[in-house]
Formats: C-alpha cells, sequence, structure tokens
C-alpha cells in the first residue's frame, strides 16, 4: 500500500465552539491510484488533504507514505519528505513577480539542485504540461488553465511519489477542466503518479478517478471503486452526487408521461456494467420472447474503471412472459431492478 491512513483526525478548537473538521477517517490508497474525495462545502476535504502533507497538524492518528511515518518526522524531516508529496491548489498559489521558467524552478532551487539540471528538468516540465513557448510568460499573462499548468508542472519538480490535488479545477471553466484532468490522467499514467483529488464535482470523479471516498461532516461515509460507487451509491450523501451527474435519470416521475400502464406491463431499469453495455441485448430479447418493450430513458456514463449505463423500459406482454424475460435478461449479467412505484 502507497498511502495508509489510520484514523486521522482535526479538532480545531476555537473560543466560541470546537469543530471536528475531520473525524476518525482509514483509508488505504494504492500506488499508481488516482483517488477521489468528494463532499459538500465544510464536509472537511481541504483540511483532510491538508493533513496528509501536515499543512495542518493533525489532533490525532497516523498518515504513512511509502512506509514512512509522516505524522512523526521532525520539522527538518517533512520538509525534506515533503519533496516527494506534490500539491497543486485552486487558485494556483503561483508567484507572480516570476515568470513561468522561474516558478517551476523555483522547488528546485530550493532542493539546491545545480543550475544546469534545474534548466534540463524546467525544461522537461514544460513541455510535459504543454507550455512549451510560455517559459518567459508571467502568471498574469496567462489563463487560468495555463496557470494551472504552471503549477502542475511545479508540483512534478522533484519528482514525487504522490501528487496532492485541491479543487484544483474548480475555478476553471467546464473545457478548461477537462484539459487538466485529461493532463493528469496522462501524468499519472506517464509517471505511474499516485493522485488524490479533492472535488465536489461528481463530474471530476467520473471521468478520472480509481477510487472514490465520500465525506460528510469529516467522516468517511462511503468508499469504493468508481464504478461501484456508481452503480450501487450506498449513502444518503453518495447518492446524492450521483445523481449531480444526471439528475433527469433519478427523477423517476419524468417517466410516468412515457408509461402506458397496460395492465400487464412492468417497468424495469436495467444496468449495464462494462462491456454488457456493448451488447444488443434488447433486439436478442425480441427476438427470443413475444413481448413489447417500450424504451422510457437511458444514460451512459464513461468512467476510468469502465463504462456503466441504464436503461428503463417498460416490458407488456403476458405475466408469465415477462418473468421469463426478466430471468433472461438477469441471466446474461445485466442487473434488472423492477421499479413498483412510478405508476
Ligand atoms: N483553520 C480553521 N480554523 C477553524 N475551523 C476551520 C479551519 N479550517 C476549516 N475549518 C472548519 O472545518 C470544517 C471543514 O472545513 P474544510 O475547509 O476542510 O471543508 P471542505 O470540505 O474543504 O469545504 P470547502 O470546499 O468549503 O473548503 C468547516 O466547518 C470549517 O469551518
Amino acid at each position: 500500500m502507497m498511502i495508509s491512513i489510520k484514523q486521522l483526525s482535526k479538532l480545531y478548537r476555537m473560543k466560541s465552539q470546537n469543530v471536528q473538521a475531520v473525524d476518525d477517517v482509514t483509508l488505504d490508497i494504492k500506488r499508481g491510484d488516482i483517488f477521489g474525495v468528494i463532499g459538500y462545502s465544510g464536509a472537511g476535504k481541504s483540511t483532510f488533504i491538508r493533513l496528509i502533507n501536515r499543512l495542518e497538524e493533525p489532533t490525532q492518528g497516523q498518515v504513512m507514505i511509502n512506509d514512512t511515518n509522516i505524522t512523526e518526522l521532525s520539522v527538518n524531516k517533512l520538509r525534506k519528505e515533503r519533496q516527494k508529496i506534490g500539491m497543486i491548489f485552486q487558485h494556483f498559489n503561483l508567484l507572480w513577480s516570476r515568470t513561468v521558467y522561474e516558478n517551476i524552478a523555483f522547488p528546485l532551487e530550493i532542493a539546491g539542485v545545480t543550475k544546469q539540471k534545474r534548466r534540463d528538468k524546467v525544461l522537461e516540465l514544460i513541455e510535459l504540461v504543454g507550455l512549451s513557448g510560455r517559459e518567459q510568460s508571467y502568471p498574469s499573462q496567462l489563463s487560468g488553465g495555463q496557470k494551472q499548468r504552471v503549477g502542475i508542472a511545479r508540483a512534478l519538480a522533484n519528482d514525487p511519489d504522490v501528487l496532492l490535488c485541491d479543487e484544483a479545477t474548480s475555478a476553471l471553466d467546464p473545457e478548461t477542466t477537462d484539459d487538466i484532468l485529461n493532463l493528469l490522467v496522462s501524468i499519472n499514467q506517464k509517471l505511474n503518479l499516485t493522485i488524490i483529488m479533492i472535488t465536489h464535482e461528481m463530474h471530476v470523479i467520473q471521468k478520472i478517478c480509481h477510487r472514490v471516498a465520500v465525506m460528510d461532516q469529516g467522516k468517511v461515509v462511503e468508499q469504493g471503486d468508481v464504478l461501484d460507487v456508481f452503480v450501487k451509491p450506498q449513502s444518503k450523501t453518495a447518492k446524492r452526487f450521483v445523481q449531480q451527474l444526471n439528475p433527469l435519470e433519478h427523477n423517476q416521475d419524468s417517466l410516468k408521461p412515457f408509461i402506458t400502464k397496460e395492465e400487464n406491463s412492468e417497468v424495469v431499469k436495467l444496468h449495464f456494467i462494462g462491456n454488457d453495455a456493448k451488447r444488443a441485448l434488447i433486439s436478442n430479447v425480441l427476438k427470443t420472447f413475444d413481448i413489447e418493450i417500450n424504451i422510457l430513458q437511458g444514460s451512459i456514463s464513461p468512467t476510468q474503471e469502465g463504462t456503466y449505463g441504464t436503461l428503463y423500459v417498460e416490458l407488456d406482454g403476458n405475466r408469465s412472459v415477462i418473468d421469463e424475460t426478466i430471468k433472461f435478461i438477469q441471466s446474461s449479467g445485466v442487473e434488472v431492478e423492477v421499479i413498483d412505484d412510478v405508476t
């Protein structure tokens, strides 16, 4: 295990009240994973990610990275260890009086890297993040997406094992967000870099994460493979986030006008996972059974771990044929949920 977090907590003590910002969080993150942490504002995400590199000191618990106990390190050792933990921020946190080149060179200067080596590394990073030609620009002359590219290059300067991303795309428009997410995926693959990503947008999780933890009031209320959490969210918070992606699909009221309400009809929701989504299931059913199928609504969501699709259909026919049809669909590996309460 690359990162192992045990019973991590942070209590902010204030005059008027105490806030348990992070509450007993235990998580394991594998090398090379893109691990998402999602939660609403105030859930404790920023505090959590800042506890990992001790920008905030935990009140309790342990953070292990590559068998180093981060929580126990002295200030000096922590400074050294932090070079292996890159971080990017929502508002980029660039040095405004320095050029793109100088911003990226900065962590190398601090690490005592010689001028020639610095130069090679900076130029390599500028190429990696797609900023060739902008070396001498100042942050004020760059777009938001370009600024975040500088942030990413700077975070990678000392060849970290881990990249912490604190709402790294929240200040960007949707198109630029996708560009930056694609860049993070390509860096993750090229460098086998482990990435921890804090966000309040399910889209970000869907697009790039392998695994996800859902935070609510300082606690992790659910965690698992992104595809599993998408298909079967367990907690109320996870369900709300999944709905964010496709609000229409989760509002079953919107199906009502399309249902014929024949006496013998049944409305079912089919869950297609991975390659199931590519099969011609419906036409197979129609060839095999004497049944009518009324398609009500469908959607497909690609994730890093495969595709997830849902399809609402109304099956109309003889009761026993409907039952056989449902069995047939289930036996082909597609999950069938009978929806009783739409009509
Ligand atoms: N330095 C601080 N001192 C006191 N309380 C804090 C401090 N930082 C955060 N908090 C409180 O801790 C809780 C969690 O905040 P945090 O910023 O970690 O949540 P978040 O999920 O990142 O939300 P947001 O996206 O709005 O920043 C909030 O109630 C917040 O007010």
